[in-house]
C-alpha cells in the first residue's frame, strides 16, 4: 500500500480492498478530524468497506471540501459537522444530527488532535493544557456524548488514535505524550466499564505517518532525508491506508472478540529508534532556536 497512498487530502486513484466490500454495509462512523492526514483516510477505507460517515472537526469548509471527495469516490454518503472536541455542547448537537440524518451510529473514531514541537521549559502552562484538552478531553467528551446518545442501548466500536511517538519518552513532546499515554488508560478503562453495553474500546498506536499536518509540524521530512527512519525495523515512515487499515479490522466485526486492546502500528519504531529520535531533534534544534 505504499505507493498507493497520496502525499494530500484526496482519495487514492485504485484501491484493492483488505476485506469484503460489505464489511461495514449501512453501518455509520463518526470520525473527528476526519476531514484531514490520517482521518479523511479512515473516512475513505470505512466507505469503500459499505460505511457511511461523519467527519466532524473546527474548521466546516474544509470538512465540506472533504466530503464531496469522499463521496463521488467511494458512492457513500459523508456528512460534514463543525464540531470542537473541547466543547461537549457541540459533540452533543452533532451527534443530534448524525441520528437524524442516519438513525444511527455504530462506530466512533476519536482522531482529533493537535501537537507542536516545543522544550517544556518553553512551553506555557496554557500550552499543555490546551494540548491535554484537545486530545485527551476531546476523546472522553466524545466517548460520552456518543455513548450516552446511542451506544449505551445499541452498542457499538471506539476506535481511538494514540502515538508511540512518546511510548518511551522524548524530548518536545512531554505535551502530546502525556495527553496520549491519557488515552491509552481510558480505553482500558473504558472498555472494562462499557463491556457489558456491548461496546469494544480500542486504540491504534501510529508510529511516524507521512502525507499529514502532523507529520509536517513534528519534522517528518527532515527525519526522513536525515535517514532517520532507517532505524525503524522496517526502515520507512508508515502511511495513511496502513493506519486506516488497523483502524479498519478493530471498527468492524473482524475483531468482535477484541477490546481494551493497544494495536501498535509503527513499523517496529518504539523498540529501537530512541537514539536518532534524539539526533532528529538536534537537527531541528539547530535549525531554529524557535521551535
Ligand atoms: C513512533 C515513532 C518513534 C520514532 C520515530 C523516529 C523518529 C521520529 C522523528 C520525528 C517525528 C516525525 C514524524 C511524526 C511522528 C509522530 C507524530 C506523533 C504524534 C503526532 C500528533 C499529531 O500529529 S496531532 C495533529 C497535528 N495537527 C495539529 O496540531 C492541527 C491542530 N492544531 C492546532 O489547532 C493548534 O496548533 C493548537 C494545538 C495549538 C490548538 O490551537 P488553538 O486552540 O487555537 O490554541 P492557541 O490559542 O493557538 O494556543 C494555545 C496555547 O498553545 C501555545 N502554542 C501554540 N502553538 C505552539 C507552538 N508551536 N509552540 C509552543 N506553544 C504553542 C500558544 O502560545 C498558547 O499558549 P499561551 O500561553 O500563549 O496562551
Ligand atoms: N502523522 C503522524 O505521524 C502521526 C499522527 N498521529 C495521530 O493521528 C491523528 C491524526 O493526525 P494527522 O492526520 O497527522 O494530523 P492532522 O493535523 O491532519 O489531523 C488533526 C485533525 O484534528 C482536527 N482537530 C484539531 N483540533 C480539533 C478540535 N479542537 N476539535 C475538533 N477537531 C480538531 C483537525 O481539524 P480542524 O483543524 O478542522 O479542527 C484535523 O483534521 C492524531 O490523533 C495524531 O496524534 C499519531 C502518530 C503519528
Amino acid at each position: 500500500y505504499a505507493e498507493k497512498d497520496t502525499e494530500t487530502d484526496e482519495c487514492m486513484s485504485t484501491y484493492t480492498h483488505i476485506y469484503s466490500p460489505d464489511l461495514l454495509i449501512d453501518q455509520v462512523a463518526f470520525i473527528t478530524g476526519g476531514g484531514s492526514g490520517i482521518g479523511f483516510r479512515i473516512a475513505e477505507v470505512l466507505m469503500r468497506h459499505g460505511c457511511d460517515t461523519v467527519i466532524a472537526s473546527r474548521n466546516l469548509e474544509k470538512l465540506t471540501e472533504a466530503a464531496k471527495k469522499l463521496s463521488s469516490t467511494t458512492g457513500r454518503r459523508c456528512l460534514p459537522i463543525a464540531v470542537d472536541v473541547r466543547q461537549p455542547e457541540t459533540i452533543s448537537a452533532a451527534m443530534d444530527e448524525t441520528l437524524k440524518t442516519f438513525g444511527r451510529v455504530d462506530i466512533l473514531i476519536n482522531n482529533a488532535a493537535g501537537n507542536f514541537l516545543c522544550p517544556a521549559t518553553s512551553l506555557s502552562f496554557n500550552a499543555f493544557k490546551t494540548v491535554m484538552e484537545i486530545d485527551t478531553m476531546g476523546t472522553f467528551n466524545t466517548s460520552k456524548v456518543v455513548y450516552d446518545k446511542w451506544f449505551k442501548d445499541h452498542g457499538g466500536s471506539i476506535v481511538n488514535i494514540s502515538a508511540t511517538l512518546g511510548y518511551r519518552g522524548q524530548a518536545l513532546q512531554v505535551h502530546a505524550g502525556s495527553a496520549k499515554a491519557a488515552n491509552d488508560a481510558m480505553t482500558r478503562h473504558l472498555a472494562v466499564e462499557w463491556g457489558p453495553s456491548g461496546v469494544r474500546v480500542n486504540t491504534v498506536a501510529p508510529g511516524p505517518i507521512s502525507g499529514t499536518e502532523g507529520y509536517r509540524r513534528l519534522g517528518g521530512s527532515h527525519a526522513e532525508s536525515a535517514g532517520v527512519f532507517r532505524s525503524i525495523p522496517l526502515q520507512r515512515a508508515g502511511n495513511k491506508t496502513e493506519i486506516a487499515h488497523a483502524v479498519l479490522f478493530l471498527a468492524s466485526r473482524a475483531a468482535s472478540y477484541v477490546t481494551g486492546a493497544i494495536l501498535v502500528a509503527d513499523g517496529g519504531a518504539w523498540l529501537t529508534s530512541a537514539n536518532d529520535v534524539e539526533r532528529l531533534l538536534g537537527i531541528i534544534s539547530s535549525r531554529s532556536a524557535k521551535l
